[in-house]
């Protein structure tokens, strides 16, 4: 066996995937693991994990597996699965891990049922574990080509913070180090319901002038949020707020902005995924919930939040955010 650090990755998808290949090139040996057996079998056999990120060859340093024992004895854990599941994901860590571990959470977005966001409920399942989120503007496909990256990663633990941004960063993955968990997180999980909105426009055919004016005006919203919900405006301003909406809210790579183009072209609420993890799906009535319980003005959020929820078109929608009345900027 090798004497490399061992990191696990729990989530094979597309950014389980690329998240491992990077820390195999930051020098560490990665234990992947995911419940789907037949993606273990072929990453084990062929070196590629087709379903999720084809035509990407798996580095050498990953070991794929199913088997939860593989994860004893692992440095850290990144946690790289929707935002609903984390809550199941961690109590199945905890039941069956010999001992704590420290854990990164890498899901955008706010569990539904609780309005709590992803170390809230990772602390809840499993308290002795130490937290730490990982975030920021980067596309899986972008990072497993080792192209330029830089994102975010937070623990109230600023050592540990620190700790796991050396251990996890290479040449091409630039990790800056904070202890903002909460602003990192609202970042992450309140720019996929924008994208949505942002791509909404762009495949209504309404021009980049109304899409920059709707990021604006989103970012706006976000920051009010975040405030309210203890974010800190530095953080929000970096790469896991401003830098995370600018890259999802500007090109159809993105899932979340890919959804909305779709119902702007009139593709239907199922049809508009096209079978795709969208994230902002699942965050927008929640976000928008909580916003209301703290009486926080978030007209782009609500609007979108509507067409989800098949209470206004895209029209209507429109129409209500530009028939507001008019109002100071700030
Ligand atoms: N794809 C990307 O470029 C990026 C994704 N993210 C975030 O990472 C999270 C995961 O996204 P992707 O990897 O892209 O999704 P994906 O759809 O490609 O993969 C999801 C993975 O989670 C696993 N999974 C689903 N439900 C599960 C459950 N109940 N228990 C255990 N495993 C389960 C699936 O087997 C799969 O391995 C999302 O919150 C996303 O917002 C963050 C940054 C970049
Ligand atoms: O979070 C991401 C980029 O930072 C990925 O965005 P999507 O989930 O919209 O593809």
């Amino acid at each position: 066996m090798t004497t490399r650090p061992r990191i696990g990755v729990v989530g094979a998808g597309a950014w389980g995937t690329a998240l491992a290949t990077v820390a195999t090139q930051a020098g560490n040996h990665v234990v992947l693991w995911t419940r789907e057996t037949d993606v273990v079998a072929e990453m084990a056999t062929h070196g590629t994990n087709a379903r999720y990120l084809p035509g990407v060859k798996l580095d050498k340093n990953i070991h794929p597996t199913s088997d939860l024992a593989d994860l004893d004895n692992v440095e850290a854990i990144l946690i790289v699965t929707p935002a609903q599941t984390i809550r199941a994901v961690v109590r199945m860590l905890a039941e069956n891990l010999k001992k704590s571990v420290p854990l990164v959470l890498c899901a955008k977005g706010i569990e539904r049922e609780s309005g709590q966001f992803m170390h809230e409920v990772a602390r809840g399942e499993w308290p002795e574990a130490p937290l730490a989120v990982l975030s920021g503007p980067s596309f899986a496909d972008d990072v497993v080509r080792g192209l330029p990256t830089a994102v975010t990663l937070a623990s109230e633990d600023e050592a540990l913070a620190q700790k796991l941004a050396l251990q996890l960063s290479s040449g091409s993955f630039r990790i800056y180090h904070s202890e903002d968990v909460r602003s990192v997180e609202i970042g992450g999980a309140a720019k996929n319901v924008f994208a949505i909105a942002c791509g909404a426009v762009m495949g209504r055919g309404l021009g980049e002038s109304a899409k920059a004016a709707l990021m604006a005006r989103s970012f706006a919203e976000l920051m009010r949020f975040a405030s309210a919900y203890g974010g800190r405006p530095q953080t929000l301003m970096g790469l896991s707020g401003f830098g995370d909406m600018v890259l999802t809210c500007s090109t159809a790579h993105s899932r979340n902005f890919a959804f909305g183009e779709r119902l702007g072209k009139g593709a239907s609420l199922e049809e508009a995924s096209g079978g795709k993890l969208t994230e902002g799906v699942f965050t927008a009535s929640v976000l928008v919930q909580m916003a209301q319980e703290k009486n926080i003005d978030m007209p782009i959020a609500q609007t979108i939040d509507a067409v989800l929820q098949s209470r206004l078109t895209l029209d209507e929608a429109v129409d209500v955010l530009m028939n507001r009345p008019l109002k100071r900027e700030v």
